[in-house]
């Protein structure tokens, strides 16, 4: 057993889960229990009390927190220390979006100049070409951006510039590719017109398989079309730690932008990672998401654990996970610009905590990251939330509004916010035998038939949700939103000990994919490999089953 299960506080959690009372009865003993549990922070409410959580489950999560040194590992990642143990890095993406007036020092210097001469590198980038000055090989201005990148370096920019499509530049276009799969970029390149389009190639390696082989495909594209080799520079990009590779490829070393190894990659979009978001948006925009996220990086450093945000959902995350065997946690966004944050939150929350040692490589006898997913709502009302309602597993929700819509148009937005709201209050207070039976009193059921179907229409209740308002989805308040999870995630990780930075898992797969790509191309039998793999790749070689 780790330290983690046999402390106190564990033990105590544990007893304590056993007997929380259902939240129908802790909201109808407690009138002031919203004004209790809910917290405003950067333009963001959380309302978290439609939780199974009394203030002895908070006292005891806080606890919890606080004997696993959580305030000093919050310290020692803003302080650059070497908290990526096994990649031997620093963790400092919050240093992106910190003010030129700040020193962060990683690997012994002063990281803000570098990260200020890049964001002002990305604003003379995208003023050249938003104005018409940056000119294609025939001399015209660009109309269309080609983001390649996969992972964190693909989600971060078309998900934030997804969610924050009312203040795209109506001149450009963006595209963005990512799978290996043919279709992806056969389907962009279908659109596009080589004169006019630019293209990003974002990959800290210069490597990733995917990536390269879009990047390839693009050029060789290019070059059919009527480009020379000499205008790549003119029509390439690249966001890359690996310059020479760059620069082999045929790109100006002056628009090379720098990735760092202190920033991993799914949190990397508040670097030249998001130059995409930048180019769509503008600069001033693209600025106002990283103060937003600064802000959050501020609460989440300063304020007490009790009115900490992102350690109030990562503990109740924990909470459910740990004490209640939930697997999965849903995130429902209502709003059709967030509808793709869920996906983001997949790669950011599964890939930093689907871990199952501790940092010093002891196997976890406790839970660790659960499946993130989601989607837009209403939408998941009429798929998905039969089983949140009335499934047999708990799977925790966050629900996610702006108060204004960009597009007030009727009654859309009062029922899109009826909805979100009924439904929080549906999964919290469920309903009885007692209250369905009555609901088929009138009904011409016999008796018998409403005792039968009224069993069937009972939703237990106290499935928990937090909901997240704010007033309207700006660049700002997303800011603040992707940090929170950010956040949130790092939390959980550091409570359980893992390191939340790396992600060896991902190693395997490519290594033996680049194995099969290999015995696909050669006529070697397969032999020496598992009579599927065997099998599956003969198949694909006849191209026939
Ligand atoms: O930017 P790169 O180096 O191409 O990596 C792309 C993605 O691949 C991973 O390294 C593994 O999935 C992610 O962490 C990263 O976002």
């Amino acid at each position: 057993m780790t330290h983690l299960t046999q402390s106190s506080t564990w033990q105590a959690l544990s007893a304590h889960s056993k007997n929380v009372p259902h939240m129908r009865e802790l909201f109808a003993t407690d009138a002031a229990r919203f004004n209790k549990m809910s917290l405003t922070a950067c333009g963001l409410l959380l309302d978290y009390s439609k939780n199974r959580a009394t203030t002895e489950t908070l006292d005891l999560l806080f606890a919890l927190a606080s004997n696993s040194q959580l305030e000093a590992k919050i310290k020692a990642m803003f302080a650059g220390e070497i908290i990526n143990t096994t990649e031997k890095r620093a963790v400092l993406h919050t240093a992106l979006r910190s003010t030129a007036e700040q020193s962060i020092i990683a690997e012994g210097q002063d990281i803000v100049p570098e990260v200020q001469q890049t964001l002002n590198k990305m604003q003379g980038f995208v003023s050249s070409v938003t104005s018409g000055q940056w000119k294609g090989y025939t001399g015209k201005a660009i109309t269309d951006i080609v983001s390649i990148g996969i992972g964190g370096s693909f989600l971060g920019p078309k998900i934030v510039s997804q969610a924050l499509r009312p203040y795209w530049n109506p001149e450009l276009t963006c595209h963005f590719v990512a799978n290996v799969d043919g279709t992806s970029i056969s389907e962009k390149l279908k659109l596009l017109d080589p004169e006019t389009t630019l293209f990003i190639m974002s990959s800290k390696s210069f490597g990733t398989q995917e990536t390269l082989t879009n990047t390839l495909t693009a050029r060789e594209w290019f070059l059919a079309k009527g480009g020379l080799q000499s205008d790549v520079a003119k029509h390439f990009v690249a966001v890359t730690s690996n310059v020479a590779k760059a620069t082999d490829f045929g790109i100006d070393a002056d628009n090379i932008f720098p990735m760092w190894d202190w920033v991993g990659g799914r949190y990397s979009l508040w670097s030249a990672i998001g130059l995409p978001i930048a180019l769509l948006i503008g600069m001033d925009n693209f600025r106002a998401l990283l103060s937003g996220a600064h802000q959050m990086d501020e609460h989440f450093a300063n304020a007490p654990l009790t009115e900490n945000m992102p350690v109030i959902m990562g503990l109740l995350s924990l909470w459910y996970g740990n004490f209640f065997n939930a697997q999965s946690h849903v995130v429902l966004t209502y709003d059709h610009y967030l509808r793709g944050l869920p996906a983001y939150f997949q790669q950011l929350d599964m890939e930093s905590n689907g871990k199952s040692v501790t940092l010093n490589g002891t196997d976890v006898d406790y839970s660790t990251g659960p499946v993130i997913w989601g989607g837009e709502g209403t939408n998941g009302q009429h798929a998905y939330h039969q089983l949140l309602h009335q499934g047999t597993a708990l799977i925790p929700a966050d629900f996610i509004m702006p108060l204004q819509s960009h597009n007030p148009i009727g009654e859309h937005h009062d029922q899109l916010a009826s909805n979100c709201f009924g439904q929080t209050q549906a999964l919290m207070q469920g309903r009885t035998f007692d209250e369905a039976l009555a609901e088929l009193a009138n009904s011409a059921f016999s008796a018998a038939e409403k005792q039968l179907i009224a069993k069937h229409k009972v939703m237990p209740g106290n499935k928990p949700s937090n909901t997240l308002l704010m007033d309207k989805l700006t660049p700002s308040t997303l800011g603040a939103l992707i940090a929170l999870y950010e956040h949130r995630t790092f939390v959980q990780g550091a409570i359980w000990d893992i390191n939340s930075f790396d992600q060896w898992g991902v190693e395997l797969g490519k290594d033996l994919g680049n194995d099969v790509l290999a015995r696909i191309g050669a006529t070697q039998n397969c032999d020496a490999l598992d009579a599927s793999s065997n099998a599956l790749i003969n198949l694909y070689r006849q191209g026939k089953i």
